[in-house]
Order: structure tokens, then sequence, then C-alpha cells
């Protein structure tokens, strides 16, 4: 028998949107994963060939890309602001929707344009260099994991890029959004390697891509 595919997924707000595409796709988790006493991170699947690892959203795209896992189930801004050569995400979930943009203190100064040098608070230091190399403005990236709304406020940076979906969090921490960087989902990603050398992962990607045409019918 081949050696189990290890296929990730993310611990955060993306898992519950992704166990309905993926049990449409085949991918069914074991009874212990929805058990919150349990520790565990690697679960069966009732496939037997297939274990599911449940990680950071960051690390499902790293774990994928070294093909410590096969596929895995990630948002496009992880994937952006990786840029892995060896990752491929050839199906687009259509969950876990949000936009990564830039926003600054409700009623401050907007930044000036002409501006040649930006201080920003974000997780995401790759997109936003490239984004405001685009303006000719030098970003300045304050890395944070979290909470990156409360920065300005703080004097740690003059402007934040952060993941907006309804816009609460920007209001209730007084900032507006100011530009939009991109538009961001939900994508099934595989290690191009093993997509080669593994049809069970080929087999996997025309899986999802029904599972998703099931889900739109
Ligand atoms: N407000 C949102 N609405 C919709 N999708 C979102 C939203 N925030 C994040 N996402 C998507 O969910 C993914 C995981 O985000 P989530 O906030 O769960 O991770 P996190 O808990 O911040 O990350 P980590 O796992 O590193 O702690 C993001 O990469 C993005 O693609
Ligand atoms: O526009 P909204 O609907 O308010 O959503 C945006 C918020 O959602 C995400 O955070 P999350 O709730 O995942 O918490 P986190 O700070 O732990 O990432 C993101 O980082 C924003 O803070």
């Amino acid at each position: 028998m081949d050696t189990a595919l290890t296929f990730a997924i993310p611990k955060g707000r993306i898992l519950d949107e992704a166990l309905p595409v993926m049990a449409r796709a085949g991918i069914v988790p074991e009874d212990a994963f929805h058990d919150k006493a349990n520790r565990s991170l690697t679960f069966g699947t009732t496939r037997p060939d297939m274990n599911l690892i449940r990680v950071r959203a960051f690390d499902v795209a790293t774990f994928v890309a070294h093909g410590a896992a096969q596929a895995g189930i990630v948002g496009s801004d992880v994937i952006e602001e990786f840029d892995y050569s060896d990752l491929y995400a050839p199906v687009d979930l259509d969950i876990g929707h949000c936009r990564l943009s830039l926003a600054s203190p409700a009623g401050g100064s907007v930044p000036v344009v002409g501006n040649t040098h930006a201080r920003v608070a974000t997780k995401y230091p790759n997109l936003t260099r490239r984004h405001f190399e685009k303006l000719g403005v030098q970003a300045e990236c304050v890395k944070l994991n979290g909470a990156m709304e409360i920065a300005p406020s703080l004097g740690l940076a003059g402007q934040i890029v952060d993941l907006v979906s309804s816009g609460q969090t920007l209001k209730d921490n007084g900032l507006v959004e100011t530009d939009r960087i991109i538009d961001i989902s939900a994508r099934l990603i595989v290690n191009r390697a093993a997509l080669k050398t593994d049809r069970r992962v080929a087999e996997l990607v025309e899986a999802f891509r029904g599972a998703i045409a099931e889900g739109a019918a």
C-alpha cells in the first residue's frame, strides 16, 4: 500500500467552512477531531490512506511547500505573502472571503501623496512592501501576529495592513480603510512535486473541483 497522504488544514476560522467542502471531496475526519479536549495534532480520516494535520494558517503553506504535507487548505493571503515556488493552488474553494487592506486612524491626516516612507504594522510584510513599492513608497514594516488595530493609537505605526471582512474590527478601533490591496478566498494547495509523482494528489485536485461544482449547483 502507498504511504499515507497528509492533508493540512488551518485551526482558525476557515475550518468550519472548509469541512463541508472537504466532505464533498471525500475527506471526513475521524470523530476525535471534533473532541475539543483532544490535544492531538494529527487525525485519521474515513480514507485509510489519508491523515489530517491541524496547524496555524501560515504553517499550512510551509508544510505543503516543503512536501511534509502533500496538500492542504489555506487563504490566498498566506499563499501570496510567501510566494513559495513549490506550492500550486489549483482550486478556489469560494470560502473564507475577506480582503487585505490598508487602514489608518479615522479623522487623521490622509497619508500625503509624495511621501517616500511609511511605517506600517502588519502580519504581511511582503505584500505590504510590494503594495507600497508600486506607489513609490518605501514601507518600514513592524511585524505583528495579531491585534494590528491597536498599533496606530499607541504610536507603533501610522498605518496598518490587515484582513478585513465586515469592517467591524477597524471601526471598533477607530480606524478607516484607505486602500484595498487584494481580495482573498481560501484555496486548495498542493505540493508541485507530489502532484507530479503521486496520482492520488491529482485525483484530490479533481475531487475538490467536483466538490466546488457540486456546491455551486
Ligand atoms: N475576518 C475574516 N473573514 C474571513 N476570513 C478571514 C478573516 N480573517 C481571516 N480570514 C481568513 O482565515 C485565515 C486564517 O485566519 P485566522 O484569523 O483564523 O488565523 P489566525 O488565528 O489569525 O492565524 P494563526 O493561525 O496564525 O493564529 C486567514 O489567512 C484568512 O484567509
Ligand atoms: O472586518 P472584520 O469582520 O471585523 O474581521 C477582521 C478581523 O478578523 C481577523 O481577525 P480574527 O478575528 O481572526 O482574530 P486574530 O486577530 O486573532 O487574527 C483580522 O485579523 C481582523 O482583525
